[in-house]
């Protein structure tokens, strides 16, 4: 790699500085490291381990430059906390150590380092190490987000979906808190296919996807492309009531773009029908409980004469 290029010509696309987390109970190493780095780097840093856990879970660094003898927690124990942590994002550890022996180093990589620095830091050394392993990690954020869009809409995809639920199903689990689901569906969207064509059906598609999105607030909360002319939205932390006024701006944003359909029989505007499913995680339920159940409630609404929402709770 050329340390001769700047960060931002390495990663093309890069619009933010990367972020860099020194973890060290020596004052002077952090000073130090921190010279090295402050010009290229957002840096931040922390005197113990236990710190260094606080500050991931809060804003997870790119990297990590983790020590790894302090008192109280040490290096390979953090690095074992951050693997079993459900972090919201995964990002390579160094370790810097005044310990040589082979046995350290293997040790380290078996904890899941990716590199291993000794003690006295040479700052031409840690400077490109760091950087080869930063601009690895942020390119395979890019690959990571382009497999995760949907390439028509641009929101996510339903791999992407089926991971968030997964993960927010787990955390309403542990904090016993509400988690509502709506699958949104185009009405008569067949019939616009068939007399405006394809291609205009497709920028629908995106129209309405922007127009859903834009409701979005909150940033946990998510809108998926579920199939061909299917969306979920994901609400955690949201109730039966926040869920169902949720639906109700979906179905009155769709309806604000004001895209003629004159071959809808639900009214001379598209329009879209939800179906909404709330509940308290218990232990043992999973997820695909909450998605039949959202799916049959959209069904309902279908039957009922679609552009309307219906909605059950699921007891936990
Ligand atoms: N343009 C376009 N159409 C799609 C895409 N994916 C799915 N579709 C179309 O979406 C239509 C879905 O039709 P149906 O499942 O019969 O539903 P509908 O006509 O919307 O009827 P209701 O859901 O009952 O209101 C089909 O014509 C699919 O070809 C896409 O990416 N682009």
């Amino acid at each position: 790699m050329n340390s001769g290029q700047s960060l931002a010509e390495l990663i093309p696309g890069l619009t933010r500085k990367p972020r860099l987390m020194i973890v060290d109970d020596q004052t002077v190493i952090i000073r130090m490291l921190n010279e090295i780095f402050k010009n290229e780097f957002e840096v931040s840093m922390a005197t113990s381990g236990r710190q260094a856990l606080d500050m991931c879970a809060a804003n997870p660094p790119d990297i990590m430059l983790l020590d790894v003898t302090m008192p109280d927690m040490d290096g390979y124990e953090v690095c074992t906390a951050l693997k079993a942590d459900n972090l919201p994002e995964k990002f390579p550890v160094i370790f810097v150590t005044g310990r040589s022996d082979v046995s350290d180093e293997v040790r380290a990589f078996e904890m899941g380092a990716v590199d291993f620095i000794t003690k006295p830091i040479n700052p031409v050394v840690v400077h490109a190490r760091v950087r080869t392993h930063v601009v690895l990690k942020l390119q395979q954020d890019i690959l990571r987000s382009f497999a995760m869009k949907d390439g028509l809409t641009g929101v996510t995809n339903r791999r992407r979906f089926d991971e968030l639920m997964q993960q927010h199903w787990r955390q309403a689990q542990r904090d016993k808190s509400p988690l509502s689901l709506i699958l949104i569906d185009i009405d008569h969207f067949k019939q616009y296919n068939d007399h405006y064509g394809h291609q205009a059906g497709d920028k629908v598609l995106r129209d309405v996807a922007n127009a859903m999105r834009l409701v979005l607030q909150r940033p946990h909360d998510s809108l998926s492309r579920y199939g061909g002319e299917e969306f979920a939205c994901l609400l955690p932390g949201t109730d039966e009531a926040g869920a169902a006024f949720m639906a109700q701006r979906l179905l009155e944003s769709v309806r604000l773009l004001a895209i003629p359909h004159e071959f809808s029989s639900s009214g001379s505007l598209l329009t879209i029908s939800a179906g909404i499913a709330t509940v308290i995680p218990a232990v043992g339920q999973t997820a695909s409980g909450l998605i039949a159940a959202a799916d049959e409630q959209l069904y309902c609404a279908k039957h009922d004469g679609r552009n309307c929402v219906r909605q059950v709770v699921l007891s936990g």
